[in-house]
């Protein structure tokens, strides 16, 4: 199989193009591929394949196998794969994803893509659709919740896929290799979570660290990103228009409260390009 690596802020994937290659069963190829010592090494991997309904539609699987319905960081790095390997000469392309179609707007130096902006749709707060239950609440907002003994405040939002925001006095002082699961797992959220960890610097500024749901903890999250950026907003800590400090990397958060939508910019890199045989 062929493949390309690439990341986007750290938060890296096997990228592959299904225009070309026929993958029979991705969740197990994703779990292959992803083993940073038995594999490729990758936080999971992310299949390019054609759309009826858009330019191009993204299939993508976490390191645990899971697929995952909606990825940031990834579709960043499809509209830089689709544009450098000449899948197509626009500079403004959407992709399909479990989450809906997302409109992306390339930018180009030197004939390569070095920076994406991307519509991200609206944040979904209905408890339900996230999912995630909290007594009867329909919205999940600061409410506390107790892992591992200790109080947190989570707010939850959905951006395609399920994220709790949990906002913390410092993210270098957590040990989330053991609190992670625990918010991963918890009973609250039936289809498991994706844990954004939020210091607020200032009120245009955050700084955090994820646990990512089927992949541990990785060094970025386009769609977690987003959902802290407007959980901060809806929490009173900053305004409409963010810059993320992730482990690996910044992103540009911003609420169009008008169009009712979150723009994310940030970066797309390419890595290198492989060939694996697969067992
Ligand atoms: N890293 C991705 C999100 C992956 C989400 C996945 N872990 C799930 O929802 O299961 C991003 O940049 O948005």
């Amino acid at each position: 199989m062929k493949f390309t690596k690439m990341h986007g802020c750290g938060n890296d994937y096997v990228y592959v193009n299904c225009f070309n290659e026929t993958i029979d069963d991705p969740g197990k190829v994703a779990k292959f591929v992803s083993d940073r010592h038995f594999g490729i090494g990758s936080d999971g991997m992310i299949c390019i394949c054609p759309s009826d309904k858009a330019d191009f539609r993204m299939a993508m699987y976490n390191s645990d196998g899971s697929e995952g319905a909606m990825c940031g960081n990834g579709v960043r790095c499809i509209a830089k794969y689709v544009y450098d390997y000449g899948l197509t000469d626009k500079t403004t392309i959407t992709i399909e994803t479990k989450a809906g179609i997302k409109e992306l707007k390339l930018t180009v130096e030197d004939g390569k893509v070095t920076w994406v902006r991307v519509d991200m749709g609206a944040p979904i707060m209905e408890a339900s659709e996230i999912p995630a239950i909290y007594d009867e609440l329909d919205e999940i907002i600061d409410q506390p919740v107790i892992v591992d003994g200790k109080e947190y405040k989570i707010t939850c939002v959905s951006m395609g896929n399920p994220h709790g925001v949990v906002f913390v006095d410092s993210v270098d002082d957590l040990d989330l290799e053991k609190i992670g699961p625990k918010f991963e797992n918890h009973a609250m959220f039936p289809d498991r979570v994706n844990t954004e960890f939020i210091e607020v610097i200032d009120e245009n500024t955050l700084k955090m660290r994820v646990w990512e749901r089927g992949a541990g903890e990785t060094l970025a999250c386009g769609t977690g990103a987003c959902a802290s950026a407007y959980a901060a907003y809806l929490n009173h800590k900053t305004g409409k228009k963010v810059l993320v400090h992730l482990t690996g990397g910044d992103l540009q958060i911003e609420y169009d409260e008008e169009k009712n939508t979150i723009f994310m910019t940030g970066p797309a890199t390419k890595v290198f390009d492989g060939e694996i045989e697969l067992p």
